[in-house]
């Protein structure tokens, strides 16, 4: 991979603009909307416990990429770790792809969003363009948490053999193009835990300082853990999983067959509750640790 960070120099690119959306802090209901700077923070739900647009929305990215990641198989040559590239470089087809893609991302500006992580936080290219200006909402504690590695070996070793179903296709392109769409929507839900901690600490410093000061980890967990949220999340996510991923059949008399699903809904569902949020949780709980420094 060392190798891979050392391919061509960046292009001049002078006129491209890297187009985020606008960031939204999601918040509980029983937060109150803030406002700061260009940044909303917003609640959009009607009942007390849910969250709202933003992680809804990053909910359905996940489970759309995940889908489209399963009609492919997981043994393919993408993952050959021997593949050789320019300048002898040596990586596996999806990690070129990857890292190409982000440093032509980096280049136009995009990891200077808080809301992007990169895969590659050793090479990190600044922008090309002259005035990539993002809404700084978080503490600059933010920039030293990435668990971009563990999402990433995670999704290779746990998540792609179980969804992937086909055996031996050789779409080694189209697979990377597919891991690279999981990769980063699972980043980015699982980062906006720092956009969270940040909504919690505004909301209720005084809640979490002591267990900050103390360095409380299993405290500081404790008091950030809404498990009537994760319930609401996880049903969402597993109907959504139902809705997205239902093979549709019907015959001639247009009578509907019984449904059968891309992706097991409840894999998603259980991946949510298992993985995604604890994850989240481990980033909000790495921002509160730092955010008194
Ligand atoms: O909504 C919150 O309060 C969050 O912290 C987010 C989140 C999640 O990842 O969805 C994580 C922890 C909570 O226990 C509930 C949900």
């Amino acid at each position: 991979m060392e190798a891979i960070l050392q391919l061509q120099p960046l292009l001049n690119i002078k006129s491209i603009c890297y187009l985020s959306p606008k960031p939204i802090i999601f918040l509980h209901q029983n937060f109150r909307p803030l406002t700061r700077s260009r940044v909303t923070f917003c609640s959009s739900s009607p009942t007390p416990f849910s969250t709202g647009n933003s992680l809804i929305q990053q909910e359905d990215t996940i489970i759309f990429s995940l889908l489209e990641r399963s009609q492919y198989s997981h043994d393919s040559v993408a993952y050959d770790k021997d593949v050789i590239f320019l300048d002898d470089s040596k990586g596996s087809l999806v990690d070129y792809m990857l890292f190409q893609h982000e440093k032509l991302h980096a280049q136009v500006g995009r990891y200077k969003s808080e809301e992007e992580n990169t895969f590659f936080p050793q090479f990190f290219p600044n922008p090309r363009l002259p005035h990539v200006q993002y809404p700084q909402v978080l503490h600059h504690c933010a920039d030293s948490i990435n668990i971009n590695h563990k999402i990433r070996s995670d999704y290779f070793e746990k998540i792609v053999p179980e969804i992937a179903k086909a055996k031996n296709n050789d779409e080694g392109g189209s697979i990377a193009v597919c891991d690279i769409l999981c990769l980063q929507a699972l980043s980015k839900r699982i980062h906006y835990g720092k956009f969270v901690a940040e909504a919690k600490f505004q909301e209720a410093r005084s809640k979490y300082e002591a267990a900050i000061k103390a360095k409380d980890r299993k405290l500081l967990l404790e008091l950030l853990t809404d498990k009537t949220v994760e319930a609401i999340v996880k049903k969402r996510v597993e109907l959504k999983a139902k809705a997205f991923g239902q093979v549709v059949q019907i015959d001639e008399a247009y009578n509907v067959a019984n449904p059968t699903y891309k992706i097991n809904p409840s894999f998603i569902a259980n991946l949510f509750e298992e993985w995604v949020m604890p994850l989240t949780k481990e980033v909000q709980v790495e921002y509160l640790l730092r955010i008194l420094d």
